[in-house]
C-alpha cells in the first residue's frame, strides 16, 4: 500500500473519488470523468445537484448494505437458512414453517453472504479488522456502578457466558478477546432477562453490550417453534427492534449486527429514511429477527402495516438520550406505545447511551420494567484515552487556526499514516461552505450534513473511512455512535451548546482502547459552557487553560450540565438515588408498573439492598 504524504495527491484523490461516485451514482450534474484527477474536478457544494432523481438510478441505486451485498453475487436470496450446528439446547434451527412474513429468501440454502470477507468493498485502506492488540486496559480501572434489584454479578470472558456457539465463533472472528468493561456488566445483566440502563463512555463497545444478548435470546427462540401472527400477508414481525437516532449509525449498527449473527440462523434487516423503501420492503419480506431503524422510516414502515410490533422481545434503543429528547421523545413513544408492541415487562429493554442527563432518565423509566441502571466511567464523562485542547480563537480567525493545526498534523507525519481528521461545525451552511473553502485551498474534505442526499452522506462517509478523503466537515449528524477507525483528529471548529454533544462528538475519536486528540475553538460566543468544559476536562483529568477557568468561574451553569445530576461523587448517577425523585413516587421503580416490588422493599431513597457498587 502506497503511503501518500503530499496534500495535492490527496486532494486529486479525493477530488477524483468525487466525481466517480457522483457520475457513477448519482445521475447528477457533474458532467464528465477527468481521467487525470485534480483540483479542478472538485465539484463545490453549492454547485451539486442536490434532488435525487426521481427515476431509479442506473445500478447501484445506493450504496448501502443491499447493494454491498449485491456487489459479491448475491442477488435476491443472501441468506442460507439456520445452521444447525448451534451449542445443544439451541434448538438447531427449528425454524419451521408458520414464521408469518417469512416467505421468500428461506427456502433455498444458498449461502449467506460472508460479513467477515474481504471482499466488502473497494475501501480496503482502512478496511481490516484490527482489534488484536487494542488497549482494553485503559479501562480496566474505571469505575463501575449499578444499582437496582439482584444484579448478576459481571463476567471477566466471554466463555463464561452462554452466548451459544455460533455467536462465539463470531466474536472470535472480530477478534474480541475479551469483553470490554460495559460488555462484563451489561451482558450478563441482558442475558438474565433484565431491563437495563445503560451508560458507558464512547468506543467501548455499547453496540455489541446489546447485540450479544439480543442474538443469543433469538438463538434460543429459534428451538421453540412458536409461531408469528398472521395479519397481513406481507406484514412482518421483528422479534427484536434495534432504534437509532441517525441513518449512518443505524446503517453501521446493521453491519456489526449482521457479523454477530453470521451462521447463526438470525436474520437482520435496517431500514432508515433517505433511501428507497422499496428496497427495504423487499429485504423485510425476505424475513427478519433483528430490525435495525431509524424512528422516521420506522413510523412510515409501521403506517403501512409493513411491519408489526407485536412479536417484539427485545427493544433496544442506541444513544437512548438523544431518542428521548424534544426531537425524538414524540416518536420513539409513538412506536413504542401506540402500536401494538408489548409492554414494559412483557419485552426486554435495553438503553444505551456515554451521556444520560437525569431529567431523560425519568422520561426513559417509562420504558423499562424494575431495571437495573449500569454506570461505567462517570456518566457523561469522556475518556482519558482522549487528549482534549481548548484554545481562544476569534470567530474571523477560525479558518487560518483549523489551517495552522491541518499543517501541523502533516509536519508532524501524522497525515502521512493517513490519520482522518473530523470536523464539526454548527450549521449545514457552515459544512458546505467550509468544505469549499478547505478544498480550493488543497485540503482534501468531504461534508456530511442533513441537507446532503443520502448517498452523497453515504459516499462522505465511505471516502472519509478509507482515508481517500482525510478530511470531514461535519455538523453533529456525525456526532454519535458512528465508529471510523483512525480518526486522530477531533477539531469543533464550531463548539455545541450542549456539553454532552461535545463529549459525543470527540468520542469520535480515542475509540477502543485508542488514544486520540480534540481541539476546540472558544470565543466570547461559547461562554455559557465554559463551565460545563472546565468540569469535564478537568474530571478528564486535562489541563484546563486559566483563561477558561476564568471563563467558568464568570458563567452561571449552562451547557446543559446543570441538567445533570450534580454532585462530583460517582455513583450517584442513577436519578433514582435522588431523593427529589424518589420520594412519594415508586412509579420510577418500576418503570411505571406499580407491582415492580420496589415499594415494597421501602424505596430507593435509603440506597436499599438492591443497590450494588464495584470499582473494576
Ligand atoms: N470486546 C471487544 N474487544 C475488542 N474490540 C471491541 C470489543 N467490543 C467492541 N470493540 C470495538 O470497539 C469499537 C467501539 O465499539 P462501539 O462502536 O460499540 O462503541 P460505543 O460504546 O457504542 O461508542 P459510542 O458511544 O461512540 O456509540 C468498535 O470498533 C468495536 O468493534
Amino acid at each position: 500500500m502506497s503511503t501518500r504524504t503530499s496534500w495535492a495527491d490527496l486532494a486529486a484523490n479525493s477530488a477524483a473519488e468525487n466525481t466517480s461516485a457522483g457520475a457513477s451514482a448519482n445521475n447528477g450534474n457533474i458532467g464528465t470523468t477527468s481521467a487525470v484527477p485534480s483540483r479542478a474536478t472538485y465539484v463545490p457544494p453549492h454547485l451539486r445537484n442536490r434532488a435525487p432523481s426521481s427515476d431509479p438510478p442506473a445500478a447501484p441505486v445506493y450504496s448501502g448494505p443491499a447493494s454491498s451485498n449485491d456487489r459479491q453475487g448475491h442477488s435476491g436470496s443472501r441468506w442460507g437458512g439456520p445452521r444447525n450446528d448451534y451449542r445443544s439446547g439451541y434448538g438447531g434451527g427449528g425454524r419451521g414453517g408458520g414464521w408469518g412474513g417469512r416467505s421468500g429468501g428461506w427456502g433455498g440454502r444458498d449461502r449467506e453472504v460472508n460479513p467477515f470477507g474481504d471482499d466488502d468493498d473497494t475501501e480496503q485502506d482502512f478496511s481490516e479488522q484490527e482489534n488484536t492488540g487494542i488497549n482494553f486496559d485503559a479501562y480496566e480501572d474505571i469505575p463501575v456502578e449499578t444499582s437496582g434489584e439482584n444484579v448478576p454479578p459481571p463476567v471477566n470472558t466471554f466463555a463464561e457466558i452462554d452466548l451459544g456457539e455460533a455467536l462465539n465463533q463470531n466474536i472470535r472472528r472480530c477478534k474480541y478477546v475479551k469483553p470490554t468493561p460495559v460488555q462484563r456488566h451489561a451482558i450478563p445483566i441482558s442475558l438474565s432477562g433484565r431491563d437495563l440502563m445503560a451508560c458507558a463512555q464512547t468506543g467501548s463497545g455499547k453496540t455489541a453490550a446489546f447485540c450479544f444478548p439480543i442474538i443469543s435470546g433469538i438463538m434460543k427462540m429459534q428451538g421453540q417453534c412458536s409461531q408469528r401472527p398472521l395479519r397481513g400477508a406481507r406484514t412482518v414481525y421483528p422479534l427484536a427492534l434495534i432504534l437509532s437516532p441517525t441513518r449512518e449509525l443505524s446503517m453501521q449498527i446493521h453491519e456489526e449486527a449482521r457479523k454477530f449473527s453470521y451462521q447463526t440462523g438470525v436474520k437482520v434487516v435496517v431500514a432508515y429514511g433517505g433511501a428507497p423503501i422499496n428496497q427495504q420492503l423487499r429485504e423485510l419480506e425476505r424475513g427478519v429477527d433483528i430490525l435495525v431503524a431509524t424512528p422516521g422510516r420506522l413510523v412510515d414502515l409501521l403506517e403501512r402495516a409493513r411491519v408489526s410490533l407485536q412479536m417484539v422481545k427485545y427493544l433496544a434503543l442506541d444513544e437512548a438520550d438523544r431518542m428521548l429528547d424534544m426531537g425524538f421523545e414524540p416518536q420513539i413513544r409513538k412506536i413504542v406505545e401506540q402500536n401494538d408492541m408489548p409492554r414494559p415487562g412483557a419485552r426486554q429493554t435495553m438503553l444505551f447511551s456515554a451521556t444520560f442527563p437525569k431529567e431523560i432518565q425519568r422520561l426513559a423509566s417509562d420504558f423499562l420494567f424494575n431495571y437495573i441502571f449500569l454506570a461505567v466511567g462517570r456518566v457523561g464523562s469522556s475518556t482519558d484515552l482522549i487528549v482534549q485542547r481548548v484554545e481562544f480563537v476569534h470567530e474571523s480567525d477560525k479558518r487560518s487556526h483549523l489551517m495552522d493545526l491541518l499543517h501541523a498534523q502533516r509536519a508532524n507525519g501524522v497525515q502521512g499514516k493517513q490519520a482522518l481528521t473530523l470536523v464539526f461545525v454548527e450549521t449545514k451552511k457552515g459544512a458546505d461552505s467550509l468544505e469549499h473553502w478547505l478544498c480550493i485551498n488543497g485540503f482534501p474534505a468531504t461534508s456530511i450534513h442533513g441537507d446532503r442526499t443520502q448517498q452523497e452522506r453515504e459516499q462522505a462517509l465511505r471516502s472519509f473511512r478509507s482515508g481517500n478523503t482525510p478530511i470531514l466537515v461535519a455538523t453533529d449528524v456525525a456526532a454519535r455512535g458512528l465508529d471510523i477507525p483512525h480518526v486522530a483528529h477531533v477539531v469543533n471548529f464550531d463548539l455545541p451548546n450542549d456539553i454532552d454533544d461535545y463529549v459525543h462528538r470527540i468520542g469520535r475519536t480515542g475509540r477502543a482502547g485508542k488514544t486520540g486528540l480534540a481541539t476546540a475553538f472558544f470565543n466570547e460566543g461559547n461562554s455559557s459552557l465554559a463551565r460545563a468544559l472546565a468540569d469535564l476536562m478537568q474530571e478528564s483529568n486535562q489541563e484546563v487553560p486559566a483563561w477558561l477557568s476564568r471563563y467558568a468561574a464568570r458563567s452561571s451553569y449552562g451547557g446543559g450540565r446543570n441538567r445533570r445530576s450534580g454532585g462530583g461523587r460517582f455513583g450517584g448517577r442513577d436519578f433514582r438515588r435522588d431523593s427529589s425523585f424518589s420520594r412519594g413516587n415508586s412509579d420510577y421503580y418500576g418503570g411505571g408498573n406499580t407491582s415492580s416490588g420496589y415499594g415494597a422493599s421501602g424505596g430507593y431513597g435509603g440506597y436499599g439492598s438492591g443497590v450494588t457498587s464495584a470499582w473494576d
